[in-house]
């Protein structure tokens, strides 16, 4: 039997890097993008584990299964910390990746080189029908860029410039992205707690 999870995403750059980190699991990947019409769950919390809480736990009572949810976004600190938990909805309500990046170099476009220090941030919930949620979190630590780099990944990636890798984030192939991300840092604090669950069945 196929193992799988249901993520409580209708990201499609999230859905397609999960379907990656997972596949080395033997574990396939459903997300709200395969549920027809499902509407928006709200995003009420005032931080990213209430948020990822909140999308896992009520996908979850829903479907009365095992709900992954994945909540992340990009820390400026000379922006006092945002867009933080709004990062998909910077420039407007339709999470319009092209604007957020335009308001972003435009809200740093004053700010100097050592000053331009930021990170991604990801918070992953697991709800599990009559247990616990359990949270996890991972950070990629970088710096916004003066313009864009790069093609690969989505979001703000282009004007992300990762440390670890000396590259902007669009720069990176897929695998090369999935060994730095906040995502697959998150991912691998959840390691043990999957293992146990999917060795069980
Ligand atoms: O360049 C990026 N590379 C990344 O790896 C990344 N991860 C998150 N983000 C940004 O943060 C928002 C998440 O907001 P978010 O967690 O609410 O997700 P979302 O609303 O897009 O989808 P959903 O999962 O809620 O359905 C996203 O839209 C992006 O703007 C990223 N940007
Ligand atoms: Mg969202």
């Amino acid at each position: 039997m196929m193992k799988k999870v249901m993520i409580a995403t209708k990201n499609r750059g999230k859905a397609a890097e999960f379907e990656t980190l997972f596949s080395k699991y033997g574990i396939k990947v459903h997300t709200l993008l395969d549920i027809e019409d499902h509407p928006d769950i709200e995003e009420t919390g005032n931080t990213f584990e209430e948020n990822a809480r909140i999308k896992a736990e009520t996908l979850s009572k829903e479907l009365n299964e095992m709900v992954l949810a994945d909540d992340s976004g990009l820390i400026v600190d000379e922006l006092g910390g945002a867009p933080g938990i709004y990062s998909a909805r910077y420039a407007g309500e339709d999470k319009d990746d092209e604007a957020n990046i335009d308001k972003l170099l435009h809200e740093m476009k004053e700010v100097p080189e050592n000053k331009r220090t930021a990170r991604f941030y990801c918070a992953l919930a697991l709800a599990i029908p009559g247990e616990e949620t359990i949270l996890v979190s991972g950070k990629c630590e970088g710096k916004i860029l003066t313009e864009r780099h790069g093609l690969n990944g989505f979001g703000y990636d282009p004007v992300f410039y990762a440390t670890t890798a000396g590259k902007s984030m669009a720069e990176l192939t897929s695998k090369e992205k999935n060994q730095i991300s906040h995502r697959s840092e998150a991912l691998r604090n959840l390691e043990p707690i999957m293992k146990n669950l999917f060795n069980k069945k």
